[in-house]
């Protein structure tokens, strides 16, 4: 059954949000798998009607009756009757079946090969980063695709083949597909960042890549079809222009994301749960959960699936902190985020975390020490030595991520807002610091073996990986984690 005639035609022409979420309701409550394609055409033509193609207001033309000031769209039942058919054609008709043997699981020649028909009609040139280009309708209407909407059609592609084994895995800066029996299979589907060679149809690297954050150290969110449609939905876009949001665009998004995330499809997926948690902050929904306990829940999906690998919950909560003016607490989420980036090793491909911790330590946290240094600072954050320990520890996770990395992260544009906030502690709070020398360097030995380099060859270092037995001076244990634990460093020199 090609999908289509399942969908409940009296919803159609679409003409307000209730009916779309309708639709997407229907298709994730139905006893068969939601059809990808069929949703990401139909929130495709939403985002685009209501973000790109702005109807001129005409002159003399009748006042709105309802208060959605210019949110209005009507999609029509054969517009994407059309141009579901359209993607099932394009598909079925590239793709001869009996080529890739007579297996019910994907092979790794077929998903290439779905892989390159979406690639090969993606128009020539165009701007990679723009928005609304991750849905099938940007696909079909315009051969333009960003780098998740490749892969959400491969998926989408595969799907109308009958590989239901074939999903997305999600890093948190990339997107591939695992396939095969038992889904142990991966494949890179689409490319990532500027000016890299794309992989297209090689598992995903162990190499030393793999230690790099954009792999997230082999702890991706695989979806299910259900988790598909919460990527796509996720990825809905509201925005008009770089200042402004279309305001039905976003309740659309939120309400479909609160239909998925009732039915539990959010709950291995902390991005979905900042980005729900980023709308609810800008819009809160009576009745429905804080935005800052989706923040929350974010970390704990990180902790509880993810082995705590990934970072973006903490820069969402930390962000989120960072608004409401509780420094503290935005510190102390800063702080974990760093955590998580001891495990990694820096590489070129994690330009986009690079730029997320530049911001945070260089414009966020500058701005908080002149937010409290002028005005009466209520919670004396310049006063609070474990505000000190979170500045610290976020500092000293950063400087682990390069550790043992072939490319530097810190350079001197790091250096003067460091020197300048750490300047802006007082005196006695950064005399407070102590740091247990003792248990460490037990534990640094302890954990000398299964560090991140020692399952690398020729790491940088290695040539001192023993640390010395005398106590180091306090700087070089800014490695350790427990600057607050209570040893005096002289007395343990003792
Ligand atoms: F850290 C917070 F400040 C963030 N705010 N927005 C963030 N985004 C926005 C949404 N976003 C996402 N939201 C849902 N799912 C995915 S899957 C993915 C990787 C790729 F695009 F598929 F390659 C990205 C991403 C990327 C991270 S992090």
């Amino acid at each position: 059954m090609a999908g289509l005639e399942r969908v409940n035609r009296e919803l159609f022409p679409l003409r307000d949000i209730s009916s779309v979420v309708q639709l997407f309701t229907d298709e994730v409550e139905k006893s068969s798998e939601p059809d990808l394609a069929l949703l990401s055409i139909v929130g495709g033509a939403v985002e685009n009607s209501l973000t790109c193609h702005r109807s001129p207001v005409m002159k003399d033309a009748p006042v709105e009756t309802d208060d959605d000031s210019g949110g209005e769209f009507e999609i029509e039942y054969h517009i994407v009757d059309a141009l579901y058919s359209q993607f099932r054609s394009i598909i079925l008709g590239s793709v001869d079946l009996s080529a890739y043997g007579d297996s019910k699981y994907a092979t790794r020649e077929l998903v290439k090969k779905v892989s390159d028909v979406i690639w090969n009609s993606l128009s020539r040139s165009y701007y990679k980063d723009r928005a609304h280009l991750q849905s099938i309708y940007s696909y079909l209407t315009g051969n333009k695709l960003d780098c998740f909407g490749v892969a959400l059609a491969v998926v989408a592609g595969c799907q109308v083949l009958g590989f239901n084994d074939v999903h997305l895995a999600l890093s948190e800066d990339h997107a591939w597909v695992v396939f095969g029996e038992n889904g142990g299979e991966t494949a890179e589907v689409t490319w990532h960042g500027k000016g890299n060679e794309d992989k297209r149809g090689q598992p995903i690297g162990t190499s030393v890549g793999s230690l790099s954050w954009l792999y997230v150290n082999g702890q991706p969110v695989i979806c299910d079809r259900y988790m598909e449609v919460t990527a796509l939905v996720s990825s809905i876009n509201p925005s008009f222009n770089m200042t402004t949001d279309i305001k039905e665009v976003a309740d659309f998004q939120q309400q479909l994301m609160w239909m998925l995330y009732d039915r539990g499809y959010l709950q291995r997926y902390p991005m979905a749960l900042g980005n729900l948690g980023d709308l609810e902050e800008i819009n809160p929904t009576s009745g429905r959960p804080h935005c800052s306990d989706l923040f929350s829940q974010a970390v704990d999906a990180s902790r509880k699936f993810y082995n705590n690998q990934h970072v973006y919950p903490y820069t969402y909560q930390g962000g989120y902190y960072f608004r409401q003016k509780m420094y503290k607490e935005a510190l102390g989420s800063w702080a974990n985020a760093a955590d998580v980036l001891r495990e990694y090793n820096y590489s070129r491909d994690d330009e986009e975390l690079y730029k997320e911790l530049m911001d945070i330590a260089n414009e966020l946290i500058p701005h908080v020490m002149k937010a409290v240094g002028s005005g009466i600072d209520a919670h004396s954050i310049l006063k609070d030595p474990e505000c000190f320990a979170h500045l610290l520890r976020l500092y000293d996770g950063i400087c682990q991520w390069e550790e043992g990395s072939v490319t530097p992260v810190l350079h001197i544009g790091w250096a003067k807002p460091l020197v300048n906030t750490i300047a802006k502690f007082d005196a006695s709070v950064r005399a407070q610091l102590v740091i247990d020398l003792q248990d460490d360097l037990d534990e640094e030995h302890s954990s000398e073996k299964e560090d991140k380099n020692s399952s690398r060859s020729g790491t940088a270092d290695s040539g001192n990986m023993e640390k010395t037995e005398e106590p180091s001076k306090v700087g070089d244990n800014l490695n350790n984690n427990n600057y607050t634990k209570a040893l005096e460093s002289d007395s343990a020199q003792s």
